[in-house]
């Protein structure tokens, strides 16, 4: 029997070439305000294509000035020039005068400071003027203001290129795109932004008693929690995600899988365990006889609970190799073999924060676990900070729900008593 480290390898032995195959296939261009865009991951890195702030402009609504105008004792009186507004081309603040400038505006050519308005005598602006446009109302050529103090050069001054420059790199192959770095990215020009391919996973949930949400529930039959459930991890992690159904026929199984075009990555849940009716171990498991589907999976016992059973491999489809992961149909099971060994993968790919980092916390409670599995519980944090497990079974999935953490008994240990060091990790699938 595999130990569940041991599957983690054989997943990643599948899954990782065909994501470093993703990784360099031609990316896809997704404009910068395309809602599709966030969380997405750069393709390449990519570098501005100009500077930011793009020119010298005020930090301040205030008055541009030359510090050399600022020669004997205070005050400081010059004539109040034209005003530059954001989104103004600049214009030539001449020698001796002081240009109203509004916070964004570019600085007008000579001026080297800005000083705020609330330190301008009078603090307020008095009747403005624009050098470009009608109306103006003109400033009387009479106008002053005066100043107590002399400013230093480049006071609230936002000097052009002081954000980064042309040509620095803005975010590295890799990254996964926040909303944060698709500001940064749009400010610098950026219109369309290269991010890698998703991959595309083929959800297959199998079973007949599962039924579709809003069907009618029949006699014997239970509501699909699988499908929704693991689509919605695997798209959290970055999958592209397509949902099945497949009735316990292998047939039908692999009908299902040859109809739906091309994916990089088929998941199925359920039917492979040791039943009469197991229609993924049927389908992949030694039968061949497919007209264009042949399996190449093995299905294994791991040394876990929840999660025994396990399969893995390929199948190959009109030519082409999918890789295959098979999932036991306990919602709970079926939850925690994705976390445990392909979201972690995914969330890599994605550049997504990893969950799995371990942890060590105090067991509120006495705990019983199989000697010869590994066991992985469901808990909460208790307001003491020690953890609370519920019970093993992997069809309570109101617990799952409720978790906030997965604790890890190890194989050997049969029993831990309350005030025990457990080992955990962050879970909130
Ligand atoms: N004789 C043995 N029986 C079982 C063994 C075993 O070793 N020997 N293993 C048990 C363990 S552990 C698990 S886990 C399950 C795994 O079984 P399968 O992967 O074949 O899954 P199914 O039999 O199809 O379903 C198991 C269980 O989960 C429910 N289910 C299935 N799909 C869904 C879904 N999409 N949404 C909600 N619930 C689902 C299904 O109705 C079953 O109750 O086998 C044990 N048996
Ligand atoms: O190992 Mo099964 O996956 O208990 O529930």
């Amino acid at each position: 029997m595999r130990s569940h480290a041991e599957h983690a390898a054989v997943v990643a032995e599948l899954v990782l070439p065909l994501l470093e195959d993703l990784a360099l296939r031609a990316p896809e261009l997704i404009p910068i305000d395309d809602r599709a865009l966030s969380g997405r991951v750069a393709a390449h890195d990519i570098a501005a294509a100009l500077a930011l702030p793009p020119f010298d402009n005020s930090q301040m609504d205030g008055y541009a000035v030359r510090t050399a105008d600022f020669t004997g004792a205070p005050p400081f009186a010059l004539t109040v020039g034209p005003t530059a507004a954001a989104g103004d081309p600049p214009f030539m603040c001449p020698p001796g005068v002081a240009c109203p400038v509004m916070t964004g505006a570019a600085v007008p050519f000579g001026a080297d400071a800005v000083i705020p308005i609330e330190q301008a005598d009078p603090p307020r602006f008095g009747r403005l003027h624009r050098p470009t446009g009608t109306p103006l109302p003109l400033a009387s050529p009479e106008e002053t203001v005066a100043f107590a103090e002399a400013p230093s050069a480049g006071a609230f001054v936002r000097a052009q290129g002081s954000d980064h420059r042309p040509g620095a790199p803005l975010l590295r192959a890799g990254t996964r795109l926040r909303p944060t770095s698709i500001g940064l990215l749009a400010s610098a020009g950026i219109s369309t932004v290269p991010v890698r391919l998703r991959p595309r996973v083929l959800l297959l949930s199998t079973g007949d008693e599962v039924t579709a949400p809003g069907e009618p529930l029949g006699p014997g039959r239970i509501y699909d929690a699988n499908a929704p459930m693991l689509a919605a991890a695997l798209r959290e992690a970055g999958a592209d995600v397509t949902t099945r159904r497949v009735a316990d026929r292998p047939e039908a199984l692999r009908a299902c899988i040859e109809a739906a075009g091309t994916h990089d990555l088929l998941v199925t849940s359920g039917g492979i365990s040791a039943g009469a009716f197991e229609v993924v171990r049927d389908a992949f498991g030694g039968d061949s006889d497919a007209a264009h589907s042949t399996g190449d999976i093995s299905f294994t016992g791991i040394a876990m609970q929840p999660g025994g059973p396990q399969g893995a491999g390929s199948i190959v489809v009109d030519g082409r190799r999918l890789v295959t992961l098979c999932f036991p149909g306990n919602p709970v099971s079926s939850a925690i073999s994705a976390e445990l060994f392909l979201l972690p993968l995914l969330r890599a790919y994605a550049g997504a924060p990893a969950h799995g980092e371990r942890s060590t916390a105090v067991l509120a409670h006495d705990a019983d676990s199989p000697e010869h599995k590994h066991q992985v519980r469901r808990g909460r944090f208790l307001d003491d900070g020690t953890v609370a497990l519920t019970p093993p079974s992997s069809h309570l999935l109101a617990d799952l729900a409720r978790a906030e953490l997965l604790a890890h008994i190890p194989i050997g240990v049969a029993h831990l008593a309350a005030g025990s060091p457990i080992e955990i990790q962050r879970f909130d699938v």
